[in-house]
């Protein structure tokens, strides 16, 4: 198959842009342009945002349909392709289309997901030929979390989250509770109340057990339904925070367990019951998909 029938297919279908959780985060220090130093672990979930990319032939790059809230130039994903243009010089268009199913706002990353999809295939369409290296490097200039979301596998990360480790971490079920609130992830950063000199730890100490979130204090605090949130979750097993929050979520050692857990909750919150996966589900597609 020659690169041009490999893109024609392509062109066609809808990539994922998977969520992750954080599931612990320490805040190890902050750097001289205030950004926090973190110790992390990132693990996608199988809830995603779909992307589907259509060639248009005037060299622009639009979004089919603004997602509500959010100005199309100020859209990740929008950046991100015309990051990719300005990098390269690259002179194609295409026209985006986002089926958003990831709450914003919520830590699940889901801009920074959205981003990352779009860096890596529009970069195998295009024809671009940038590197993962090269694409992490332009995805931090995005956000903290696209690194990540570009890797594409469960990572221990380091710095401000661009310093990623794999690991490989059990396969768990997890029940996610989306308060019905927004956290704002720079307020809950600038707050005063943040630990910010927690002690590094290992990995192993990780996987025996710490799973401490340092902004699951500020955030407490100030989000009522995340408090509540967490306060009905932890009937069922230990509630944490993802990232700035303000979704908060608890892993469960079988599907039964995590089932039973979901409907009871359901009555009362917006949730969601998914499993947790190692490799991201863009690069499952991408490596059935045979374009990398
Ligand atoms: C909290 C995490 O979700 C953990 O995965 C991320 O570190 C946040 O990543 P993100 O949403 O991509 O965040 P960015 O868009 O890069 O940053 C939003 C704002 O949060 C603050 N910020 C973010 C990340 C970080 N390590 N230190 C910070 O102080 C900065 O003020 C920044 O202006
Ligand atoms: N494609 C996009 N999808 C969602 N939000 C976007 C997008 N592009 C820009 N944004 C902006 O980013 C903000 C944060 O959205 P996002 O869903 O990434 O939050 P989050 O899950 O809390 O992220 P994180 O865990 O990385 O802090 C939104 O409120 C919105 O203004």
């Amino acid at each position: 198959m020659t690169q041009n029938q490999i893109n024609q297919s392509a062109w066609a279908e809808k990539w994922p842009a998977p969520a992750k959780l954080n599931l612990m985060l320490r805040i190890t220090g902050q750097r001289s342009d205030g950004y926090h130093l973190l110790q992390t672990v990132f693990q996608f979930i199988e809830l995603c945002d779909w992307i589907t990319f259509h060639p248009v032939d005037d060299g622009r790059v639009s979004l089919q349909k603004p997602i509500p809230g959010v100005p199309e130039a100020d859209d990740l994903i929008i950046r991100a392709a015309k990051l990719l243009k300005a990098e390269t010089g690259c002179e194609q268009g295409v026209r985006i289309e986002v089926e958003k199913n990831l709450p914003m706002g919520g830590g699940l990353g889901g801009g920074s997901s959205d981003a990352a999809t779009t860096l890596v295939v529009l970069n195998a369409l295009w024809g671009l030929q940038l590197s993962m290296e090269k694409l992490m490097e332009l995805g931090l200039t995005l956000g903290a979390d696209v690194p990540v979301f570009v890797y594409g596998y469960s990572s221990w990360a380091e710095g401000v989250g661009e310093k990623l480790e794999r690991i490989d971490i059990p396969e768990q079920w997890f029940v996610v509770i989306k308060p019905n609130c927004h956290v704002d992830t720079k307020e809950v950063f600038l707050s005063k109340d943040l630990t910010r000199n927690s002690k590094s730890i290992r990995i192993a100490d990780f996987i025996a057990g710490q799973h401490q979130n340092d902004c699951l204090g500020v955030v407490r605090e100030r989000y009522q339904s995340v408090k509540d949130a967490l306060v009905d979750l932890s009937e069922f097993s230990e509630a944490r925070l993802t990232g700035t929050g303000a979704c908060v979520f608890a892993q469960f050692d079988s599907e039964e367990a995590a089932v039973s857990a979901y409907r009871s909750l359901q009555k009362k919150w917006q949730v969601y019951l998914v499993k947790g996966v190692n490799e991201s589900p863009l690069f499952s597609k991408l490596k059935s998909g045979n374009i990398s």
